[in-house]
């Protein structure tokens, strides 16, 4: 080993006792149960209904609750607390209208912070001292500490005790307490959360669900097509920025880019009014408990079709200038009769209907107006200049990738390109052919390349950008076309069918899923895929489990726009040293539901695989890491002590 690294880690460690004290630690930490992993995936904006999952842990923390209370308690019991961890403050607040007497409020503290408190010891027994430790709410480690490690068994502390109780009341810290208190239950059910993509889009709070993960304790995200959506806009692609207003229009959620993002849409607005009217197939998909007016919807509709022509122009430059892309088909504006309001698609000849051309020059179909020009340009300077979206892409840089292996597991969003016969299907890129885990590698690196130069608009990473969204060879698509033009403007049905890749079959196949595991050098016995983006329509039978355990589908189901295929709220994942359990989650009505009448979403759980002997943190990535690090202690002590 090189001295003078052995040289820089005694300057750490420089005691003899310093460098066996950590050993001793870091031994003892690798011979601890790993910790529970999360999975979910397709959060698709909801907001409540996965901060809810975060809240339960998937479950978790009602069956710690249960394991711990069962015996004492009847069900109302459990919900009532099981309410007050998830959602502390506004429990607290009714738990405080219906006790006026202040007796009985105190009485209901100073039993709530001992159950907490149980409840904490319990959730933490597989963790370290100082791990919990990080979790406690600070103000407050000190006399948790006391309270959670009382040894005394002859009661001569018990006085002591209690009078903190008393103090914690009568100071008027018990709410703050217990707060805090749930606040760390939940974060110890749950070590890792890995997000398996997609959390834009569709629904109304991407960035809330943002927010929450930047201030989650330990959690990475495997981009979805949706989010490389949002970075293709933020790095500079005017039709990926096309696109995503495009989608917060459909859904109604132009609020978002407005006034969460703070883009100013007016000049798009100006221009929607100048060209289009009402038009029945670009009117926005309401959320149900919206009251907007007419005149609103009506002004969504012109921008929703201003934003889409624009899209459909802006792609065909692109098309032209990566002929490796093939997508000469989706050239759709040239193979319009404006005439005759006709298009033709794949040798057949279809009528249009709604059409909203105004803004389109028949000969030369691809060039944007002038106004459309300049509009797409303010919108990406304020785009580049959103602070708030310039801290959620840069999370997304810091957390994110195209795919990551996990303690032993593959977990990515879309899929794994492959051929009619399963070999992984090849890209050609400029010079180069690219398949499997290397095309993943290139996607990533241009994504990274596009985000770090946000002023190139029209280079190939930018393109790329793009390409990953809707290209028939991206990983993250995993279909042959987007249809989103037919669907606006073609009656006929069977245009809008979007062919997916093989991948999606083939992966029932468990050879096929050991293949992609040895693909990307991880052991196919023990190895499982981690996948997203396609509901699984359980309504229709399918399972989530496929390939004889090797593929777990977790397309989280959140999206509400879904549900009603889907049959369920969709499932999540979790890991912990006892094995995987698929979770199915029932709809999430909301957060007043649980609070007032203690209905929880229905978690049924499945077991997906056992271990055979319970699996200790040595043998996961983090334990990895801890024993080099043993390993490189144990060197420092012979050559700097022991000599
Ligand atoms: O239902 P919408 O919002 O029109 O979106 C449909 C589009 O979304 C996609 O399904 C991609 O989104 P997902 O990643 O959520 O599947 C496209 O294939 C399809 O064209
Ligand atoms: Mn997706």
């Amino acid at each position: 080993m090189n001295e003078q690294f052995l040289d820089l880690l005694a300057q750490k460690y420089d005691t003899e006792e310093k460098v066996v004290t950590e050993i001793i630690n870091l031994e003892a930490i690798s011979n601890l149960p790993k910790g529970t992993e999360h999975f979910v995936s397709d959060l698709h904006g909801e907001f409540q209904a996965f901060q809810h999952v975060l809240r339960n842990g998937s479950g978790t923390v009602k069956e710690k609750i249960k394991a711990l209370f069962r015996d004492v308690w009847t069900d109302h019991e459990v919900n009532d607390f099981t309410a007050l961890v998830y959602y502390p403050e506004e429990k607290i607040q009714l738990v405080k209208g219906d006790l006026c007497n202040k007796q009985d409020l105190n009485r209901w503290y100073r039993q709530t912070i001992e159950q907490m408190l149980k409840l904490i010891s319990f959730a933490s027994s597989k963790y370290t001292r100082s791990k919990l430790r990080i979790a406690l709410p600070d103000q407050f480690v000190y006399i948790v500490e006391e309270l959670l490690y009382k040894t005394d068994s002859t009661n001569n502390k018990d006085p002591y005790y209690e009078e903190i109780y008393r103090q914690i009341i009568s100071l008027g810290q018990s709410d703050k307490l217990i707060i805090g208190l749930a606040y760390t239950t939940q974060r110890l059910v749950v070590d890792h959360l890995h997000v398996v993509g997609d959390i834009y889009d569709r629904g109304p709070d991407p960035d809330k669900i943002m927010d929450t993960l930047i201030n989650y304790h330990s959690v990475d995200i495997q981009w979805g097509n949706h989010d490389v959506l949002w970075i293709g806009a933020y790095a500079g692609s005017l039709v990926c920025l096309a696109n995503i207003i495009r989608i917060c229009a459909r859904y109604d959620n132009l609020n978002i880019i407005e006034d969460v993002y703070g883009i100013n849409l007016r000049p798009l607005l100006n221009l929607a009014e100048k060209y289009y009217t009402d038009n029945p197939a670009f009117r926005p998909k309401l959320q149900s408990e919206r009251h907007g007016s007419e005149q609103e919807i009506l002004q969504i509709t012109k921008i929703h079709q201003a934003i889409a022509m624009i899209q459909f122009k802006l792609e065909m430059p692109i098309i032209k200038r990566r002929p490796y892309f093939n997508m000469s088909e989706r050239l759709l504006l040239n193979y319009i009769h404006y005439d005759k309001a006709e298009i033709k698609i794949g040798g057949k000849t279809y009528p249009l209907e709604n059409t909203c051309f105004a803004t389109v020059n028949p000969l030369q179909p691809e060039k944007l107006l002038e106004e459309e020009q300049e509009v797409m340009e303010k919108l990406l300077f304020s785009v580049q200049h959103s602070e708030k979206l310039a801290r959620h892409m840069n999370f997304f840089m810091k957390k994110g990738s195209m795919y990551l292996k996990y303690n032993g597991n593959l977990l990515y969003h879309g899929c794994i390109p492959l051929d009619e016969e399963g070999n992984m299907k090849e890209m050609q890129i400029e010079d180069k052919t690219y398949s499997g885990r290397k095309l993943l590698d290139v996607f990533e690196y241009y994504i990274r390349y596009a985000f770090t130069h946000p002023e190139e608009t029209d280079d190939l990473a930018t393109d790329m950008v793009w390409y990953i969204w809707t290209g028939e060879c991206s990983s993250l698509f995993g279909k042959c076309e987007m249809t989103t033009f037919e669907r606006y403007f073609i009656q006929n049905k069977e245009t809008y069918k979007e062919r997916k890749n093989p991948y999606y079959h083939l992966r029932e196949n468990e050879e096929i899923c050991r293949n992609i595991l040895l693909e990307f050098d991880l052991n196919p016995d023990h190895g499982h895929i981690i996948n997203g983006h396609t509901p699984v329509k359980e309504i229709r039978g399918e399972n989530p489990v496929k390939a004889n355990g090797k593929m777990i589908v977790i397309d989280g189901g959140f999206s509400k726009a879904y549900q009603s295929t889907t049959g369920i709220a969709g499932y999540t994942l979790l890991y912990n040293s006892f094995g995987m359990q698929l979770v199915a989650h029932q709809k999430f009505i909301s957060k007043e539901d649980v609070l007032c009448n203690g209905t929880d979403v229905l978690s049924l759980k499945r077991l997906v695989d056992k271990e055979l002997e319970r699996k200790l943190v040595r043998e996961t990535n983090v334990g990895e890491r801890l024993l080099q690090k043993i390993s490189n202690l144990k060197k420092l002590l012979q050559y700097r002590y022991m000599n």
